[in-house]
């Protein structure tokens, strides 16, 4: 049987390394969240690099602090470097037995899917912690390459064990079927660092409905 899901934090593409901590911070308090990725897209190069090791510097103690593994975006070595909890790889990244190699047997590697069942198979036999799989609804955090149907996550959670993440256009307000279908994690940029009444708010709605659901489908929790 499924399990309820948890909330899988991705960071806005853009932070103030200043102001970034403590509104985590108040966002990381607010309810349940399974890990945070950083995933900063506006800078290239020499400049992305060193955004990150600046926000990873102030990040990482206070997802520790509240149980919340840091998963870095797109790049295995500086996720090794960094002692980040893994790393998240897409189908134009590195590959899925690279970056294992680069972040070790115990890090969490997680891997795009987009829409296909064979990728997902693929990076599942290959020992991806998790298969992600969107875009389910429309975005405008990302230019997203596939649209992926609900019925994805059914046929996926009722057949394999390595946990699925739902990502795209995900909020508190749509987010119910990705839930019934069986989704292990939900990824979220905008429905929590855009919801009107801010982001704890947002995480402590996501964590509500979580448990509405889990309750209404004798689903267990996963913590
Ligand atoms: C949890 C999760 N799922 C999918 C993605 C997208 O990864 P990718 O296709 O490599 O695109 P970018 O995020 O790098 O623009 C993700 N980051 N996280
Ligand atoms: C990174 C990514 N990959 C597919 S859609 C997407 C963006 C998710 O952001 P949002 O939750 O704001 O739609
Ligand atoms: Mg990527």
């Amino acid at each position: 049987m499924t399990i309820r899901p948890r909330l899988y934090l991705v960071t806005p593409p853009e932070i103030d390394p200043a102001a970034f901590p403590d509104l985590l911070s108040r966002t990381l308090e607010a309810g349940d969240v399974a890990c945070l990725q950083l995933r900063l897209k506006n800078a290239d190069g020499p400049a992305e690099d060193s955004a990150i090791r600046k926000a990873v510097e102030r990040i990482r103690p206070i997802c520790h602090n509240h149980d919340v593994a840091l998963i870095l975006n797109d790049n295995p070595t500086l996720a090794a470097e960094l002692g980040c909890d893994g790393v998240h790889v897409g189908q134009e990244d590195t590959p899925y037995a690279e970056a294992r190699r680069i972040v070790g047997p115990d890090a969490i590697v997680g891997v795009t899917c987009h829409d296909s069942r064979h990728l997902a198979m693929l990076a599942a036999e290959q020992g991806a912690d998790y298969v992600a799989f969107g875009a389910f609804f429309p975005t405008g955090t990302k230019q997203a390459k596939t649209r992926a149907e609900v019925e994805l996550l059914q046929w996926w959670s009722e057949l394999m064990e390595v946990p699925c993440v739902a990502i795209g256009g995900i909020t508190v307000d749509n987010c119910r079927p990705l839930v019934e279908a069986g989704a292990d994690f939900l990824a979220v940029v905008g429905g929590v660092w855009n919801h009107p009444d801010g982001p704890a708010a947002a995480v402590a709605a996501f964590n509500r409905l979580f448990d509405e659901a889990a309750e209404a489908t004798g689903k267990k929790p996963r913590r």
